[in-house]
């Protein structure tokens, strides 16, 4: 359903313009759940910014049930069933959550949408999505809005990111009953085991670039072995401190 062929994308970095997507070529299927992991700054959040037109990606070419979306906007995207789930949702000083909400649900449902994501109509309908709101709030109501418009596919940026365990299970199985409605694709991006037990295939990134994919059991040991290899790394190959890690 999605496509990336020879993907590239560069980023200024003070004047200096660096890499950080390399020659990214990869297949989604309809209705897959994939977990897209790797270390930190390997280019996952970028990544999902490709795909969802907030990055332009430099060269290479992107295609939506065989539609070429290379040159479509951020809105054009959503238009046509992409969804992203921001790590660090945007704030909107004076916008309330309920018109947040309404920008992709029915008036009606608004509050069965608030109270699904563990939050009380009551309480939040009228306040801001400002800076008053505490990150798993946000994050839950960003989660809100996305889950409430039919998708192809979505990308959810570390869900479990600043959310406590029992409301993490919750979100997850959200993500989960979203999922299962069907014809949607679902990414999650994350750092989390119980996620990537979940997922029919996990995506490493590393480094900017697809490094490996499949089954859990192929990529778990490949993201342990690459965790003692990144601390070696950035403990000037001490073997003692990569031990006590
Ligand atoms: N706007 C930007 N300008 C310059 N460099 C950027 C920008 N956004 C990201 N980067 C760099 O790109 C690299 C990849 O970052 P990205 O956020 O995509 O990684 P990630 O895999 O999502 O990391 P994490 O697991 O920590 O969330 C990092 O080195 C980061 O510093």
């Amino acid at each position: 359903m999605l496509r990336l062929e020879s993907v590239y994308l560069r980023l200024k970095n003070g004047s200096e313009e660096v890499p950080i997507l390399e020659n990214i070529n990869l297949d989604l299927e309809d209705n897959k759940f994939y977990a897209l992991t790797g270390p930190n700054g390997g280019g996952k959040t970028s990544l999902a910014k490709v795909i969802m037109g907030i990055y332009k990606n430099d060269e290479g070419r992107i295609y939506l049930d065989g539609k070429d979306i290379t040159d479509f906007s951020i809105t054009e995207r959503a238009k046509a069933g992409i969804s992203y789930a921001f790590q660090n949702p945007p704030r909107f000083k004076g916008l309330k959550i309920k018109d947040l909400l309404k920008i992709s649900a029915d008036e009606n449902s608004l509050r069965a949408i608030l109270r699904s994501v563990g939050l009380c109509p009551q309480d939040y309908l009228d306040r801001e999505c400002d800076s008053g709101l505490s990150g798993g709030e946000m994050k839950r109501i960003e989660l809100a809005s996305v889950l409430a418009r039919p998708s192809r596919l979505v990308i959810y940026d570390e869900p479990e990111a600043g959310v406590d365990l029992w409301s993490f299970e919750n979100l997850l199985q959200l993500i989960r009953n979203y999922h299962k409605r069907g014809n949607v694709t679902s990414v999650v991006i994350t750092h989390h085991e119980r996620v990537l037990s979940l997922a029919d295939e996990i995506i490493l990134l590393v480094d900017g670039k697809i490094a490996d994919r499949g089954s859990r059991d192929k990529i778990l040991p490949l993201i342990q072995e690459d965790a003692r290899c990144c601390w070696k790394a950035n403990c000037g190959g001490n073997n003692d401190e990569v031990e006590c890690y």
